[in-house]
């Protein structure tokens, strides 16, 4: 059983994560693969991580691709015995590939190891591989990317049932595929930027030089004092620093910020070696296909490019305005961090991307919404209340991009794309979408006028930092965020209140976590939800020890969803309605959070408890067969339940996963 426990706080900047003492760089069982192109810095990266394993014990042996593939099979021991080991003995495995032609060649050797006398290809994975047989990747072209022997779809289909295959045989538990595909026109954006919180790092490292560029200092000991992982530079071996434009940069951001929370070092530098005149390499993600692998390893990846390799260096004038001297404070009764970018390659004509991303926390709530009477519109019938928890523990982080090179619509959430096709999201992006406003910026030569986003599709990648779908209000955070974080690419000018609505039609607690603090969504009266909306009760100051704990007794997605449980209830409880009838009189206590006078079943006898938020949660646990359990304590009769004295969250979250 998990246990987060939770302070209740607003949004923040996405900051800085420490290593703890003596914790561990990567865990051994936790070992990558790294293939192809990448191997290159693959090497001198896992050098860096084994010296850092090993506490200062170099890594001598070059790792061939040949001995990583070997070992990852674990059918031979590499001499030191320290790579093999570890990839054997967790049966995990991550195929990293830079390349189609290196993934295909790669998949074709691991095959042929895993079991060299039935060596069934599929189909369309030996095809690929015929084709690809006698042909090598002539250098400064993108031939893999060029090379569409089969569709798109059908490559990676292919590559993905031979690595299906491969898994399989080897009983691999752990395996995963991260895809080669151009995965940034086509997956973007699964990596997620934060350029101000980069920015800042560099400059309160001293890194980042007036004119825009970036010095890092190199040395084993440097960076272990900076806990930087350095994969690899050519620059670092041999000038002993790097120096690079802060357009550049832009593009490292990409990978910085999703995993923050699950970072074990500070900083990862990797160098791409790009091939010269690659532009759409570099346009289209060099940084992006092996960025996300180290993201998902350690908290910020930075991916240092060679200087001039891009679109010329920045001239001053270009460069982003230099931030506050002071950050701002964060703004008040906002749940969400947003920032708003151009990508590189926005000066050529419709090859630009703009991308935000946003973060929103969950809720947890003490009095419940359960029952819509508009299910289209996401209607309830009655008023809930609920406490904003703290981002840093559960929230969604979610990237909208928006190219004319899109063909549709997409999402991914946590790295599996699913459909966009429901009535709810449907219904979040037809509003915001009919809100948008012009968005301009003249530098970097992106013109979007309003009647445009109609015609203009979003890439939406978003993360839950916490199991989803397992009663932890998932959709909550999911799609306050999504609807945030569009309308703020989008240029949405309304308040919160209307943002509340729109998310209300998303999911109905979304519409309350767009404030941080104690939140009441009002149930409203108009059939059209326009008075359906969230208001801030109190905000997260208010009550400054309360502290929520939430036991994780299972991430596993619930059986019955709040959506079907809920209309369960409305369909068939004769209960629902004195449940909406007693929420309705609570109100009449206008809900001061701190008292319960006229509402509590025996006033006089709360204690602070009571007094503060067990009140609230007895009331709504009514229900649910049980009582307020602080007004019964000294009572003759003891509460109708039997359940113990839990924390409320912990009560209503027990409740939210067992729900009918
Ligand atoms: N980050 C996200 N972005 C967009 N949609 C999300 C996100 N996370 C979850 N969702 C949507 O919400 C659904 C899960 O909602 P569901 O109501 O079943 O569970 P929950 O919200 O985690 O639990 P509960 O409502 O009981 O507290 C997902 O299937 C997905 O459609
Ligand atoms: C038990 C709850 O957490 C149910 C939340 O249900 P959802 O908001 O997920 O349901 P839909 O509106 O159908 O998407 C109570 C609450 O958060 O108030």
């Amino acid at each position: 059983m998990a246990v987060f426990k939770m302070i209740r706080r607003d949004v923040q900047l996405l900051g800085e994560t420490y290593l703890p003492k003596g914790q561990m760089l990567i865990s051994p069982k936790e070992q990558l693969m790294f293939t192809g192109r990448g191997s290159v810095f693959a090497q001198s990266y896992l050098e860096e991580i084994y010296v850092m394993l090993l506490q200062g014990k170099c890594f001598h042996k070059p790792l061939s691709m040949d001995d990583m593939v070997v070992s990852a099979l674990g059918r031979v021991h590499l001499r030191d015995g320290i790579l093999m080991r570890p990839i054997a003995e967790s049966r995990r495995a991550a195929i990293i590939n830079s390349t189609w032609f290196e993934a295909m060649k790669l998949l074709k050797q691991m095959l042929a190891y895993a079991n060299p006398h039935n060596f069934d290809l599929p189909p369309d994975f030996l095809h690929l591989c015929n084709t690809m047989e006698n042909r090598y990747e002539p250098k400064g072209m993108n031939i893999p990317y060029h090379a569409s022997l089969l569709p798109l779809h059908s490559r990676q289909q292919a590559l993905l049932d031979a690595f299906n295959l491969l898994t399989n045989r080897m009983n691999l538990q752990y395996a995963s595929w991260i895809s080669c595909e151009l995965p940034h026109r086509t997956e973007w954006p699964q990596v997620l930027h934060g350029n101000n919180f980069l920015r800042q790092w560099f400059r309160d490292k001293q890194w980042l030089n007036k004119d825009g560029t970036i010095k890092v200092p190199t040395g084993i000991e440097f960076l272990r004092a900076h806990r930087v992982l350095c994969c690899h530079s050519d620059d670092f071996a041999r000038k002993g620093v790097c120096m690079y434009t802060w357009e550049q940069l832009h593009l490292l951001i990409h990978a910085c910020t999703c995993e923050l929370n699950r970072s074990h070092t500070d900083i990862c530098v990797a160098y791409m070696p790009l091939r010269s005149n690659a532009k759409s390499d570099l346009n289209e993600g060099s940084v992006g296909y092996n960025t996300p692998c180290f993201a998902s390893r350690f908290g910020l990846t930075l991916v240092f490019l060679p200087l001039g390799v891009s679109a010329p260096p920045s001239p001053i004038s270009r460069l982003p305005p230099p931030p506050p001297a002071t950050a701002p404070a964060p703004a008040p009764r906002r749940c969400f961090r947003s920032d708003r970018f151009p990508s590189m390659a926005a000066a050529e004509e419709g090859q630009w991307v703009l991308m935000a991303t946003g973060r929103s926390p969950t809720n947890i709530a003490v009095i419940k919404y359960w029952g819509k009477r508009d299910e289209a519109l996401i209607l309830p019938v009655n008023d809930s209340i609920s406490v904003t928890l703290d981002p840093d523990h559960l929230s969604a982080t979610t990237t909208v991009a928006v190219s004319p090179s899109f063909p549709s619509d997409r999402m991914w959430l946590n790295g599996k794309e699913i459909s966009l096709s429901g009535g709810r999201f449907q219904s979040c992006l037809r509003e915001i979408r009919k809100r948008a406003q012009d968005v301009e910026d003249e530098k970097k030569g992106i013109r979007i006028k309003k009647e445009d986003w109609g015609k203009l599709h979003v890439h939406i990648a978003s993360y839950n930092n916490f199991p989803t779908a397992a009663g932890l209000a998932s959709s909550a955070a999911g799609l306050v965020c999504f609807v945030f974080t569009l309308g703020n690419l989008m240029n949405v000018k309304e308040d919160h209140g209307e943002l509340s609505s729109i998310a209300r039609q998303g999911s109905g607690s979304a519409c309350r976590s767009i404030y941080g603090g104690f939140v009441k969504w009002c149930m409203g009266k108009n059939n059209d939800g326009s008075d359906s909306i969230a208001v801030q009760l109190a905000d997260e100051a208010h009550w400054n020890d309360l502290v929520i704990i939430i036991a994780v007794v299972s991430s596993k997605q619930k059986e019955t969803s709040s959506t079907s449980g809920m209309r369960d209830s409305v369909e068939t409880s004769p209960l629902l309605q004195y449940r909406a009838q007693w929420a309705a009189e609570a109100e009449t206590c206008n809900y001061p959070i701190y008292k319960c006078e006229g509402v509590c079943y025996k006033r006089g006898k709360c204690n602070a408890c009571c007094k503060q938020l067990g009140f609230l949660g007895g009331k709504c646990n009514l229900l649910r067969g049980m009582l307020c359990l602080c007004c019964h304590e000294d009572d003759d009769q003891p509460p109708p339940s039997s359940s113990t004295h839990l924390p409320v969250a912990a009560i209503d979250h027990d409740h939210a996963a067992n729900m009918p």
